[in-house]
């Protein structure tokens, strides 16, 4: 054993960057390691190259809706291999950019896998490390699952590498992942299906909303199955049978693709975790509210490895990455604020949510004023002949604070972030009316909302 350092951290996303970055630039000895290219999930396989691949989507969609509006969209296709470079353009260079960041704020940079050897000890590829702290930044992965042929369905960073995009494509699984990439592939001429065991998809989003969204994405060609269990995939010739079942009735589906959209467990498996005395499940570590391992004090967990109250989104990631270096640097046990994190499904157009949904805040005993309205018909939509756009605002009766916001309409991926902010400062519905918006904007369409 060589050098003790102050901290090791585990995994260089978005959660592990942060931490690293601020208690490397504390003065701490940091090292931080990662098993795959610097930049995690999100940069080099979730949110941004995902939302590259949307813009195609976005314009196929805009102009298909300003047919006969004096826009022919007939003829405009996307280039899948082309849409592909321009999001390796952006990809390509993260894991340079992102190691010369840290080592500038004198972080350490390993390569390899991690593996915990003891409680304050660890491996790189076999090469031993201590360290006084870990912070365990390990992401997230594919939930596995049970069924005959499973090893068959691609990922959703297998999914953002195709080098060509497939006719029929078969999503396991309604969530996130299926719903953005079923938009992305209907807009490229695919016609996607979603099979979801549950009788309603996206739980965490208003279920009035969310079946509008549907109701949108069969208008595109995006077919939702619901109740319906995979039973199993086999492959012939490039040419994959799953048989499901739904309500008793068993029969098969034939496609070109299948894609696991099935939900992810924290990537803990494989860090030894039972060598450092750690306790964890499928939600990440089990932690204090401020980010310190319930069973070994050396270790600290943040994003998606972390067993939290927070979501498993970027945002959290990031704040959770600051929260937990913050606490180890200061020694202290302060704890995330996730008030106002606000979330969005990037179908075109999007699914957004922040702050209570209406069962919540009728649960938690709040006296709710629910302010629903169908914006379908409004300037901001009938200019880009847009039909389905709705919001919900919820507002608490007593002194009139935003407990809630729900959209599904164009650019309401940004509008939510006003509503976002409101919650987190404790805003009421008359003061954040009180916001003057440029004109004509979607953001000029906050006020009548409320
Ligand atoms: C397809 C997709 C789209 C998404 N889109 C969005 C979005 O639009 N908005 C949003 O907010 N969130 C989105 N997310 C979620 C978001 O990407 C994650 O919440 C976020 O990236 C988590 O960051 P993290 O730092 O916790 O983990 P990660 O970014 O996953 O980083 C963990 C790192 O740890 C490394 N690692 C793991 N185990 C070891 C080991 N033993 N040794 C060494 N290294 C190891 C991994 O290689 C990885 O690089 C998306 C996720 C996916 C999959
Ligand atoms: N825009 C974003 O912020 C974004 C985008 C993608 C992913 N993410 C993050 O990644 C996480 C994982 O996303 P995801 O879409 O993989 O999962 P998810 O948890 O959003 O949805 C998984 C869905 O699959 C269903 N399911 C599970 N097993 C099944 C099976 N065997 N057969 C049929 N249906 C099954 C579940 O009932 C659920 O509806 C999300 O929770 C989110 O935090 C965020």
């Amino acid at each position: 054993m060589e050098e003790i350092y102050d901290l090791i951290v585990i995994g260089a996303g978005m959660a592990g960057v942060t931490a690293a970055n601020k208690c490397g630039a504390a003065g701490w000895r940091v090292a931080i390691v990662d098993a795959l290219p610097y930049g995690g999930t999100c940069a080099l396989r979730g949110c941004d190259p995902k939302k590259i691949l949307r813009r195609g989507a976005e314009i196929v969609d805009a102009a298909q809706l300003m047919q006969g509006k004096g826009i022919d969209p007939h003829g405009l296709t996307i280039n899948w291999s082309d849409l592909m470079a321009h999001k390796r353009g952006f990809t390509d260079p993260v894991p340079d950019k992102m190691e010369k960041g840290l080592t500038g704020n004198g972080v350490e940079t390993l390569h390899g896998a991690a593996r915990f050897t003891g409680t304050n000890t660890l491996e790189v590829d076999g090469k031993p490390y201590e360290a006084r702290r870990f912070l365990v930044a390990a992401g997230a992965m594919p939930r596995p699952v049970r069924f005959d042929g499973a090893d068959l369905m691609i990922d959703s960073t297998e999914f953002l590498n195709l080098k060509a995009l497939p006719k029929r494509i078969l999503f396991v699984g309604g969530g996130f992942v299926s719903f953005e990439f079923a938009h992305i592939a209907a807009r490229a001429g695919a016609a996607p299906v979603i099979v979801d065991r549950g009788p309603r998809p996206l739980r965490a989003f208003d279920p009035d909303l969310v079946e509008m969204m549907i109701e949108r994405s069969a208008r595109i060609g995006v077919e939702l199955q619901r109740e319906t269990e995979i039973v199993s995939v086999a492959e012939n010739g490039g040419v994959f049978t799953v048989e499901v079942t739904s309500g008793g009735q068993a029969r098969t589906i034939e496609t070109d693709l299948v894609v696991h959209g099935a939900g992810r467990i924290a990537a803990l498996a494989d860090l030894n975790l039972e060598a450092a005395g750690v306790t964890y499940g499928d939600k990440g570590i089990a932690v204090a509210p401020h980010l310190q391992s319930t069973a070994n004090s050396a270790i600290f967990a943040a994003g998606d490895s972390a067993d939290t109250g927070g979501m498993p989104l970027t945002p959290v990631a990031v704040i959770e990455g600051k929260v937990a270096a913050s606490n180890m640097l200061k020694d202290a046990q302060v704890a995330p604020d996730y008030a106002g994190i606000p979330t969005a499904v990037f179908t075109v157009p999007e699914l957004a949510r922040v702050g209570l949904l209406e069962a919540e805040a009728k649960e938690a005993g709040h006296d709710v004023d629910v302010r629903f309205t169908d914006t379908g018909g409004w300037y901001s939509n009938y200019r880009i002949g847009e039909t389905s756009a709705a919001a919900k605002i919820l507002v608490d009766k007593s002194d009139g604070k935003i407990l809630g916001a729900h959209m599904f309409g164009p650019e309401y991926g940004e509008l939510i972030n006003f509503f976002g902010l409101a919650i987190k400062l404790g805003l009421t519905a008359k003061q954040l009316r009180s916001m003057t918006a440029v004109y004509p904007s979607v953001g000029s369409d906050l006020g009548s909302l409320l």
